[in-house]
């Protein structure tokens, strides 16, 4: 009788279950990230809203993108202007952040902070950490989200080193340790 074949075993992978929207955000709100209030003006007139759902994409050329719910009253005139600025807030900046987060209502969002145009025309904020002017160059339609890709055509840079991270649903100042 020949050896007998010894054939591994191999498990069936487990059937993938679908993800709850909730642990999806549970384990989401564990990826720490960088607070922005996305500004943006022109035909479609003026608006904000804050976004975490940011980052850069290349440096050639350079782009960045910004992930926008289709629900958000900002939608519809970002999409009407073409152009948009992400405002990278700084330590000590929330109150920014929960105002154009939805706690006030559009028509007063720019009530706080101080503004100036920028090449784009959206609103630069004066003495965010960073603030990325940008047009709209292309945007993909995923889920209830539009992943817009921006091509950055102005940059701004306030002296301050301290950022505004966003972790476990709750604001954290971020300060660069120097080495000792
Ligand atoms: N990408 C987004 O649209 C986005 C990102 C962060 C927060 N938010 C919204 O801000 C508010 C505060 O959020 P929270 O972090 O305090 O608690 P949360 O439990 O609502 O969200 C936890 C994490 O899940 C992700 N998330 C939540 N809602 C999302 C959505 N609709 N689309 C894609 N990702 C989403 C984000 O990474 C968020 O930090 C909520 O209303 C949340 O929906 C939306
Ligand atoms: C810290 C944090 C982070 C984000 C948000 C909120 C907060 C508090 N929001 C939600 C968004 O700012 C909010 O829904 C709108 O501004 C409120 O909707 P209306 O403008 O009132 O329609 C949000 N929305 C979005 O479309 N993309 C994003 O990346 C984020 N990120």
């Amino acid at each position: 009788m020949g050896a007998c074949q010894h054939r591994d075993i191999v498990p069936e992978p487990p059937t993938p279950m679908p993800v709850e929207r909730q642990a999806y955000r549970d384990a989401m709100a564990r990826l720490g990230a960088a607070v922005n209030v996305v500004t943006t003006d022109g035909p479609g007139g003026r608006h904000g809203f804050t976004a975490s759902a940011v980052c850069s994409v290349t440096d050639d050329p350079p782009t960045l993108l910004v992930c926008l719910n289709r629900g958000s009253s900002a939608s519809a005139i970002v999409h009407a202007n073409g152009v948009l600025c992400v405002n990278t807030l700084a330590a000590g900046q929330q109150e920014l952040s929960d105002r154009f987060g939805g706690r006030v209502p559009p028509s007063e969002r720019f009530q706080a902070g101080q503004w100036r145009p920028g090449v784009t025309g959206a609103p630069v904020l004066v003495g965010a950490l960073a603030s990325f002017d940008c047009r709209i160059s292309r945007f993909v339609e995923v889920g209830t989200h539009d992943v817009l890709f921006c091509e950055v055509v102005g940059l701004d840079e306030a002296g301050t080193r301290e950022g505004l991270m966003y972790f476990l649903r709750r604001y954290h100042a971020l300060k660069e340790t120097l080495p000792e």
